[in-house]
């Protein structure tokens, strides 16, 4: 039976797929043609439909699940493409496998009828955030690569460069998660950690309204666009209102005063370019998440901040952006941290918590276990 985890998201959803590699001849002869298939399906392609993308830089092989080694694997494809998945998951006899099939993000609870009357499975559900500090945890432990990594002179652009980061101490930490919109935790153990805050600007509204504003059709033009323009014919920075620096209280010249402040003004509008817009749209998006994130940090007396989610795929800009702002603003006391496997956490946890579940170490938000009557995983869930 496939080991998969599933976190339906907003935007994306991730599967995250267990490939054992340690397969003996005998079990190879036992083992049902539809498993055969779907794993060949999984780890033979890169691209699955018209929008699946299997992500293989961020691969891990060599890791051991439930006594078995084996290879991680990192797919995602677009919620809004949920049909076409239920539609391949059928055509590939998915259900003859299976009776359930672990799930996080709140499209497990969305979708949960769907999976039920289309393809007679059960959804067993976890909390998005409970399943993505689980996943931030295995993954910076069992990477083979370093994992967590961070700018150094991040006020520097000639010098900024980025270096590995040792998280093996984490706590407290601030994790910021940008995915659709935004949330916030503290954590202070693997087990104890709250959502203290989150905004609805997030990598949703930075994708929406790139679109209303440039006409781009997807995130990676987006970025694209945004690398190629300039933020200050669009925003209003301190020099356009005070002709240089806010001396007295520290406001450099170069600092937005006020974001998308310049298109008041017709003849600013029409010289905008589509880039500038993209660009203002993402320096907007993320400084002010960074804003946010840096009072969150200091209520709860936290130095290191952890940016993780799928905003930050391909977007050097944001990275480095958010790496000065912690920076510079907390006059170098605080650390933007950021993880190779962005995305891909809570899907991790939500693998990690069926494990717990076919232990009977933990039950499902349903208050459901996976254990059969010989209190092993049942080899009709997935
Ligand atoms: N290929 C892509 N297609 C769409 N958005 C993408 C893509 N790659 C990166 N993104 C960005 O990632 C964001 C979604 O991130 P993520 O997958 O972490 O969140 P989500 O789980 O869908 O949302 P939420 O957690 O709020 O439900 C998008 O809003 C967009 O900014
Ligand atoms: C609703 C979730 C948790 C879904 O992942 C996320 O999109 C989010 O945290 N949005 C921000 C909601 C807020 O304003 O706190």
């Amino acid at each position: 039976m496939p080991w998969c985890g599933m976190d339906i998201g907003g935007t994306l959803t991730k599967l995250i797929y267990f490939e054992p590699t340690d397969v003996s001849p005998e079990e190879a002869q036992q083992e049902k043609e539809t498993l055969k298939t779907i794993r060949k399906y999984l780890t033979g392609n890169v691209a699955y439909g018209k929008t699946g993308i299997r992500d293989k830089h961020l691969e891990m092989p060599g890791q051991w699940m439930e006594g078995r080694r084996g290879t991680l694997h990192f797919i995602r494809f677009p919620t809004s493409d949920m049909n076409a998945f239920v539609e391949m998951a059928k055509a590939k006899n998915f259900p003859s496998l299976a009776t359930s099939v672990c799930a996080t993000g709140g499209g497990a609870f969305k979708f949960e009828e769907e999976f039920q009357r289309r393809l007679n499975l059960r959804l067993c559900k976890f909390d998005e955030l409970d399943c993505l500090i689980r996943g931030i945890h295995y993954i910076d432990r069992n990477s083979m690569t370093s994992e967590c990594y961070y700018y150094s002179e991040p006020t520097n652009p000639l010098l900024c460069k980025k270096l590995s980061f040792d998280f093996r101490e984490p706590y407290p930490y601030l994790v910021v998660n940008i995915g659709s919109g935004v949330s916030i935790l503290a954590v202070h153990s693997q087990r104890n950690y709250k959502r203290i805050s989150g905004t609805s600007l997030g990598g949703g509204t930075f994708l929406g309204l790139c679109c209303l504003l440039t006409g781009c059709q997807t995130f990676e033009e987006a970025i694209e666009l945004a690398a190629d323009g300039d933020n200050t014919n669009v925003d209003k920075l301190v020099r356009d209102i005070y002709g240089g620096d806010y001396g007295r209280f520290q406001l450099s010249a170069q600092t937005v005063a006020s974001s998308f402040g310049n298109m008041i003004c017709p003849e600013k509008r029409e010289s905008a370019s589509r880039a500038d817009l993209a660009r203002a749209t993402l320096v907007t998006i993320t400084n002010n998440i960074g804003s946010i994130a840096r009072m969150c940090a200091v209520n709860e007396g936290i130095e290191r901040v952890v940016f993780v989610g799928n905003f930050l795929r391909v977007n050097l800009i944001s990275m480095q952006l958010l790496a000065y702002a912690m920076d510079y603003w907390s006059h170098g006391t605080m650390k933007a941290l950021f993880l190779e496997h962005e995305g891909y956490f809570g899907a991790t946890g939500c693998l990690l918590h069926l494990m717990s579940l076919s232990k009977g170490e933990i039950s499902d938000t349903d208050g459901d276990s996976l254990l059969s009557d010989t209190g092993s995983l049942s080899s009709t869930d997935l």
